[in-house]
């Protein structure tokens, strides 16, 4: 099989098809090693990874109407392990009703929340903070695996906010405490999960393409390998991929014995099927593309979360990131103490918990816009807190900061072609902020601004920007469906050969952040490739 791309999914795949010695894969990926890469490695860096980086895809969105017209840098992982690489290593499921929801419009109960745990325990390997605290009370065991690949933990350096926060679930009825969003019941307030071992980030690929993984003798990986196209190779089938080194170097062609696994992110891969010639046939035609094979879908109705973060002044000189920011010798010596002993301030992303939380069920926004959630237990925005200003503070002062997502959003947008060259970024629009929907989720976290209503809309739409958890261009949907990209064993509608495996596959994009998910989706489908290669449909192959 040849898998591409070395992704979060991609990797998910080439680690579980690989682990039967007859199949041979090849992971083709568009960027460079993430070995070695400090703001990659360092947890506390993981803002620093993107945008604008060796590492990053740097895709800027088009002007979006919700923002003002601004256009704002959408960053997308150019690297082995993909976006979950360069991500924030926020660890969060989604609701059960995300993905019953999931198994509804795709009529595969497979889909299904119940289902789906097994993949969630595969990938998952649940493992305790670096300053080994007791973590009695901060999340629950019995809904966690800890036996997977992916390592994931909880803060391992305490944060002077974290009692506060802790504090507000026990003074305010509306943020509830909740021991672990992870549950499928993730509305109220708890300890941030995240994609970390041993103080250093876990991604895709420090955990699925582990040396003991990728040095097996059937599983290759070929970096800054460019996927330019999938090639027919018979009526209705794609089995070769094209690719090349940079726009000017030759393209190279391979042939897969059994699959083409395409996992290119929601970006990367509603390109590759439109430069293919699988998309919109008429506007593929007007580009000067050759239409293959007619989905309107494809690249339509994509979806992102809005995040909009703000900062407070606080009379504390402990926050966590000015010191450091304001501090060159502490912030060496914090890069010192990570280094040495993998502890200190760096082991952490820089969030300890977060709230999951819904607009007041007499809100006017029900009675204007209908519920965007997926049921009555799946929140419409989020709350993360964090003990500092993200990312460039002012010289002086200590801030508090929540950053504020419409997680069940509304909009849609599209990924659509501006010329027939696979070298050139497609136009990304993922619509944010558009609906009025969106503004009245992100308002209500800030009732108690003095701004009018006027001044507090203009604010949100100057400030806010993308969730960076952009889905759906290649949704599946039930078989026979009229609409949707892929079945939902995730083979492209109507062809043979090739099949999706990354979030661009997800029908709505899910109430959180969204490597988890991608991890379970990809965990389930090598069950399903499995299962088809080995002509045994009934039963689980792992
Ligand atoms: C900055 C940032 C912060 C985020 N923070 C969080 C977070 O804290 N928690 C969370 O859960 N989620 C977060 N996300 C989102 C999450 O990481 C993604 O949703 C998830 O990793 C997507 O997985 P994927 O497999 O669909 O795509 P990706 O992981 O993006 O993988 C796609 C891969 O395909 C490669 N590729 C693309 N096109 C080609 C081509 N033509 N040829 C060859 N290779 C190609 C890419 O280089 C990449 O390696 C964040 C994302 C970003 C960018």
């Amino acid at each position: 099989a040849i898998i591409e791309d070395g992704g979060t999914a991609g990797n998910v795949v080439a680690n579980r098809l690989s682990e039967n010695p007859d199949h041979s894969v090849l992971v083709l990926e568009a960027g460079g090693s993430n070995a070695g890469v400090l703001d990659i490695i360092v947890p506390f860096f993981g803002p620093l990874a993107t945008p604008n980086t060796p590492q990053d895809w740097n895709y800027t969105t088009a002007p979006q109407v919700g923002l003002n017209g601004r256009s704002v840098p959408y960053p997308r992982g150019f690297v082995l392990g993909g976006s979950s690489s360069v991500n924030y290593l926020v660890y969060s499921r989604g609701s059960k009703e995300d993905f019953d929801r999931f198994a509804k419009v795709t009529e595969d109960e497979g889909w299904s929340w119940d289902r789906l745990i097994p993949y969630q325990r595969k990938n998952e390997r649940f493992s305790p903070p670096v300053d080994g605290h007791n973590t009695t009370g901060q999340f629950n065991p019995a809904v966690h695996g800890f036996h997977g690949i992916n390592t994931v933990s909880l803060a391992g350096f305490p944060s002077p906010i974290d009692s506060r926060v802790f504090q507000t679930t026990t003074e305010l009825e509306e943020f509830p405490f909740n021991l672990d969003y992870n549950s499928g019941l993730p509305i109220g307030v708890g300890w941030a999960q995240s994609t970390i071992k041993n103080g250093s980030r876990s991604s895709s690929a420090t955990s699925y393409l582990a040396a003991e993984f990728v040095n097996r003798p059937n599983l290759h990986v070929l970096l800054h390998a460019r996927v330019t196209r999938v090639l027919p190779s018979g009526l209705n089938a794609f089995h070769r991929v094209e690719f090349a080194q940079d726009t000017k170097g030759p393209r190279y062609t391979l042939t897969a014995k059994k699959e083409i696994i395409l996992s290119a992110g929601t970006v990367g891969t509603a390109s590759i099927l439109m430069h293919s010639g699988i998309g919109n046939s008429s506007t593929l035609s007007a580009l000067g593309i050759q239409p293959l094979h007619d989905l309107p879908c494809v690249g339509q109705e994509i979806s992102d979360h809005d995040l909009l973060g703000l900062g407070w002044l606080v009379n504390s000189n402990s926050t966590t990131f000015e010191t450091a920011a304001h501090n060159a010798t502490l912030a060496a010596e914090q890069l010192a103490q990570w280094n040495n002993s993998r502890t200190g301030p760096l082991v952490d992303n820089p969030l300890s918990q977060i709230a999951w939380l819904r607009v007041p069920d007499n809100s006017s926004a029900f009675q204007q816009a209908g519920d965007s959630a997926a049921g009555p237990n799946s929140p419409h925005y989020e709350l993360i807190f964090a003990n500092g200003l993200l990312l460039d503070p002012p010289p002086t002062g200590n801030f508090f900061s929540i950053a504020a997502l419409v997680v069940s959003p509304t909009s849609r947008g599209s990924i659509t072609l501006s010329n027939n060259d696979p070298f050139s970024p497609p136009i990304l629009n993922p619509s944010l902020l558009a609906p009025a929907w969106e503004n009245y989720i992100i308002a209500p976290a800030y009732v108690n601004s003095s701004m009018t209503d006027a001044e507090l809309d203009e604010f949100i739409r100057q400030n806010t920007g993308p969730g960076l958890h952009l889905a759906g261009s290649a949704k599946m949907s039930a078989k026979g469906a009229d609409d949707g990209v892929v079945d939902p064993d995730l083979i492209v509608k109507g062809l043979s050969g090739l099949r999706i495996v990354d979030l661009s596959v997800a029908p709505f994009i899910i109430s959180a952040h969204t490597q988890a998910a991608v991890y379970m989706i990809a965990e389930r489908d090598a069950d399903l490739i499995k299962q088809s290669w080995a002509g045994n449909k009934g039963k689980l192959v792992s």
